[in-house]
């Protein structure tokens, strides 16, 4: 080998998407290449343009482009390439520069960019190779304007642009682009940080905010050399062209996101932090992506061994499956058996198991099972005065969420948020009527997940005080080990379970999760808990305030704002639901903490169909409805952009409010339309039907290509049926509920990538952006 060949990362994406044929024909040139770069046979040439852009034939038709980029510590000469394009396409104004911010290198291509932006900018493009035939492309001069549109981002000026990191070649465009589709054009291909600062900026962002967010992150300490492409090219995400590259190409954008990370998301995933680290940010902005590369990096950190010091938590066992199958992905398989992959539910029952004697244990039940059981105890004392769902919710979020333990402790626990309030004899009859509710659950041997997480923070939490002790203990009298006191209490072994915690979804864990968390990791070692999740998503009833449980994120809290799932058109409307305008209260979410989120900046630069809002008379007139646009759907991802066969199952879904519209759903797909279906169950998809049918609540977390949510109507959305009465009764509830429905809406709504269909029957449901 005479030459090393680097990959930039926007060539490494072009190059999924070229032919198989062109792909082989790359393979063999990168073969030459590097064996040779002076062959004759690749016509190696510099561009008259920009000397520093090399043009060298892949094919007949194709030509790679490539910048010179030093020679590498074992003398081998390095070369960078920046991009495989049809000779068509090769322009004499292509450009290769160092950003003086990040002090990386970075390809400017204008072709893409659109004529009117061009012609107004004065710039004509020179093909490097002009057709015989045909003349250079000259551009026609444009016709003076009647009424020149002023421009979108005619506040800001050069040396602004410049400053925040936007490529030169782009400054003098991005000042003159009078529309969003004109901008779009022009970021098409543009580097990464130009497209962030800009995108923001025409979001609305506010210039300073630009700054701390999105350009100071990535800010070199010192102004780079511009001109020394080999320190430049070490700043650069690459991928070194070796015999793995053809699979890695083979797999094509699947890939993409176990190698390139967004800057801001890379400096969470590596950063060191003396405490727990928060990351929120809006649906599809990689909160999971970023969870699981932080996973990677703390198990690269370990010491040699075979313990599991690293878990890794989410909400559901079906999300558990799928961060098991994607960090299997991304790690090695030493590496993965670091990692203790369990859900939060399974690791409390785990507690639980450890701490019980055998034949012990109690059957866990889900909440519903318990209100009835309280229903029932309610009937048999034939006592009115409180609802049962009052009393659940007072046991679960009161009782049992600040583990009151005493009749005396409740007369003074803090109720905030519940409501009405309660004078001391009522306090007292709530606590007897519980007191009688818990122990009827405990004659039948059965506990609610609440009780049970509960519990298992409870032995948790003994479990670090002992830790602790010993620590102290062992301190005071000079560091020697406890052999004697070790033996007679069994405690030689006692550490805490793991060394880091991992925990995605986090907005939906319960106080006394946070608990056990907290005290299975040690709070005076570094980079502890790393919390992932969006409040905005928050379908659960379990609010918490971290401060209170003893995890301080303050100074550590981080927000990621580019989605990389949805498209602008999908989110726009998205938004509108948890956030919507016309609402004179603003709906305010809270950040796990004291303070508030928001999701200002959050943007995408994906685009698709507007979403369709899609109103039917019936339920019946609905599903027929649906039908026709699942089938459509169906034909359209059954092929490739090439027309060859795709297979379309498990890339479409149909969300619905409740269990007994899965059922009728699919009754109807199944029977009367010839569709086949899956059900997505707490699991995962049961069988392999070709369309995923599931609740709202069964979508957290996944996504699909094209989403269909029906049954989207007023009543349904939220279901007045069961909210109603609260409206007047109690208040705090009425407006809980109400969110609760919002964010249901805004979790489904946004698992959509490329389409959405919304319909309903009757009237449309008061969360509609309509
Ligand atoms: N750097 C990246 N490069 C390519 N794809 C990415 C990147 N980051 C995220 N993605 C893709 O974006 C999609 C959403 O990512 P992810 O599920 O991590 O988002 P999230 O913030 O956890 O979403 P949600 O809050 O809705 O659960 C995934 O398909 C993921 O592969």
């Amino acid at each position: 080998m005479t030459a090393r060949l680097r990959l930039y990362r926007k060539a490494e994406q072009e190059l999924y998407k070229l032919d198989r044929s062109v792909k082989s024909d790359f393979y063999n040139f990168c073969h030459h290449f590097r064996d040779n770069p002076e062959l004759p046979g690749l016509r190696k040439k510099q561009l008259k343009g920009d000397s520093r852009i090399w043009s060298a034939r892949v094919s007949k038709d194709y030509r790679a482009l490539l910048t010179p980029t030093g020679v590498d510590a074992d003398g081998i000469e390095s070369w960078l390439l920046i991009a495989v394009r049809h000779r068509k396409d090769v322009y004499e104004e292509l450009q290769v520069a160092v950003n003086r911010v990040t002090g990386e290198i970075e390809f400017v291509d204008l072709s893409v960019v659109g004529q009117s932006a061009l012609r107004r900018a004065g710039i004509t493009l020179t093909p490097a190779e002009p057709e015989p035939e045909t003349k250079p492309q000259a551009v026609e001069p444009a016709p003076e304007p009647v009424l020149a549109a002023p421009a979108l981002l005619s506040a800001y000026d050069a040396g602004q642009l410049r400053e925040l990191g936007v490529a030169d070649q782009l400054i003098e465009l991005a000042l003159i682009v009078t529309t969003s589709e004109e901008l779009d054009q022009l970021l098409e291909g543009a580097p990464l940080l130009s497209k962030d600062v800009l995108y923001g900026l025409a979001a609305g962002m506010d210039i300073d905010d630009v700054r701390r967010e999105i350009t100071a992150p990535v800010e070199l300490d010192e102004r780079p050399d511009l001109d020394d492409f080999a320190a430049a090219l070490s700043r650069t995400k690459v991928t070194t062209v070796d015999d793995d590259v053809r699979d890695a190409i083979e797999e094509g954008d699947f890939r993409a996101w176990k190698v390139f990370l967004h800057p801001t998301q890379e400096r969470l995933v590596h950063r060191h932090y003396k405490g727990p680290a928060r990351v929120s940010g809006g649906p599809g902005t990689g909160k999971t992506i970023v969870a699981l590369h932080r996973v990677k990096h703390l198990a690269e950190q370990l010491p040699p061994g075979h313990s599991k010091p690293i878990l890794l938590t989410t909400f559901t066992k079906n999300l558990t499956t799928d961060l098991r199958l994607r960090l299997a992905s991304l790690i090695e398989p030493e590496l993965l058996a670091r990692v203790d992959i369990a859900h939060i539910d399974q690791l409390a029952a785990r507690v639980l198991g450890e701490n019980t004697a055998p034949g012990r244990g109690k059957q866990r039940v889900y909440d519903h099972v318990a209100l009835n059981e309280m229903r029932q105890l309610l009937a048999e004392l034939d006592d009115r005065r409180f609802e049962p769902e009052f009393l659940l919710e007072e046991w679960e979020q009161v009782i049992l969420g600040q583990a009151v333990a005493t009749r005396s402790d409740y007369f003074n626990a803090r109720r905030a948020g519940r409501g009405r309030a309660l004078t001391r004899p009522e306090r007292n009859h709530v606590w007897k009527l519980i007191e009688q509710f818990t122990a009827r659950l405990d004659k039948l041997g059965v506990e609610t997940w609440g009780q049970a997480a509960e519990r298992a923070a409870r032995h948790e939490i003994e479990r670090a005080a002992k830790i602790r002790a010993r620590r102290e203990y062992k301190e005071e009298i000079g560091g020697k080990d406890l052999i004697h006191r070790d033996n007679s209490s069994g405690m030689r072994y006692l550490g805490y379970r793991y060394r880091h915690i991992v925990v995605d979804e986090a907005q939906d864990l319960r106080p006394a999760h946070w608990k056990m968390l907290r005290a299975m990791a040690d709070p005076d070692l570094p980079n502890d808990l790393f919390i992932a999740g969006d409040t905005h998503q928050r379908i659960y009833d379990h609010q918490v305030a971290l401060g209170a449980l003893g995890i301080n994120i303050r100074g550590r809290a981080s927000r990621l704002t580019l989605s990389y799932r949805t498209t602008k058109e999908i989110l726009a409307e998205a938004l509108r639901v948890v956030e919507p305008k016309e609402n004179s209260g603003k709906i305010t979410y809270d950040d796990l903490d004291d303070g508030t989120d928001n999701l200002a900046g959050y943007r995408s630069v994906l685009h698709g169909p507007k979403p369709g809002f899609v109103p039917y008379a019936t339920w019946e007139d609905e599903l027929a409805g649906l039908a026709a646009t699942l089938t459509a759907w169906r034909a359209e991802l059954s092929t490739d952009e090439n027309g060859a066969p795709l297979d379309p199952s498990g890339r479409i879904a149909v969300c619905v409010a409740d269990r007994d519209m899965v059922s009728q759903t699919m009754y109807y797909l199944e029977t009367k339309a010839g569709i086949t279906c899956a059900e997505l169950t707490k699991e995962g998809p049961k069988g392999d039907g070709e369309i995923h049918v599931g609740t709202m609540h069964r979508f957290k977390g996944l996504e699909y290509q094209r989403l269909a949510i029906v049954g989207a109507s007023d009543g349904i959305i939220p279901r007045t049926s069961a909210i109603e009465r609260y409206r007047t009764e109690d208040p705090p509830r009425y407006e809980r509920e109400q969110r609760k429905a919002r964010s249901l809406l805004f979790v489904a709504a946004t698992r959509a990538r490329d389409a959405l269909n919304i319909s309903w029957h009757d009237k449309p449901s008061p969360f509609l952006p309509m």
